[in-house]
């Protein structure tokens, strides 16, 4: 199981101050939506060359122009990128096949998806590495809960992550679902001693 950092709502010397203090516990580190919409892909490249060992998830959030916009962020080092459940199919194959040319990887956020039928269709087009997701605005309103993972249970050759509000508190009811990724922003970025967040947090997955 990895631990995915997310840095959301960062300035940009921020985001290399969180990973320098929690580099020895996370295993990849996700530039979130907002970073990558406030100072571009040249903070995707900057942080490649910071940190080349790490896997790069760039936070896209791709719903159109699945090739251009997955290619911007895969050329500027992510070794993977999202792309939204919702959006339209061929997006979603578009990503999937420029990603696969560049040996990378495609996650595909199911974000406001609660439909097995769709799953399975984007399973069907290509989808490997699924997201589990409850946005930042859902989270006033509730949390991830086993109906979610029933979703995504018995999918062949498909792995899986979780993300939305994560906590020292709530990950055990998620590490019984063995998701391969566990995605983690808030509850590491906002905490007193990051450092020592993520050191709990990597030991309880292990
Ligand atoms: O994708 C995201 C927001 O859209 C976040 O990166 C993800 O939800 C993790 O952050 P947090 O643990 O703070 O919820």
């Amino acid at each position: 199981m990895k631990l995915q950092v997310a840095l959301d709502r960062l300035p940009w010397d921020d985001c290399f101050t969180v990973i320098e203090s929690v580099k020895d516990s996370v295993d990849f580190i996700e530039i979130g939506t907002g970073v990558i919409k406030e100072f571009g892909v040249g903070i995707i490249k900057e942080m490649k060359q910071a940190y080349p060992e790490k896997t790069l998830v760039a936070d896209m959030k791709i719903c159109d122009a699945g090739k251009h916009e997955t290619a911007l962020a895969l050329d500027a080092g992510a070794d993977i990128t999202t792309v939204m459940g919702f959006a339209p199919l061929q997006t979603i194959k578009d990503c999937i096949e420029v990603a696969n040319q560049a040996d990378k990887q495609i996650m595909v956020d199911l974000l406001g998806i609660r439909n097995r039928e769709k799953i399975e269709e984007l399973v069907e087009s290509g989808a490997d590495l699924l997201s589990l997701h409850i946005g930042k605005d859902e989270q006033k309103s509730g949390g991830l809960d086993a109906e979610h993972f029933r979703l995504v249970e018995g999918l062949n050759d498909v792995q899986t992550a979780v993300a939305g509000g994560i906590n020292q508190d709530s990950l055990p009811a998620f590490l019984e679902h063995r998701p391969d990724v566990i995605i983690v922003g808030s509850a590491i970025t906002k905490a007193k001693n990051r450092k020592e967040a993520a050191k709990t947090i990597k030991g309880m997955i292990k």
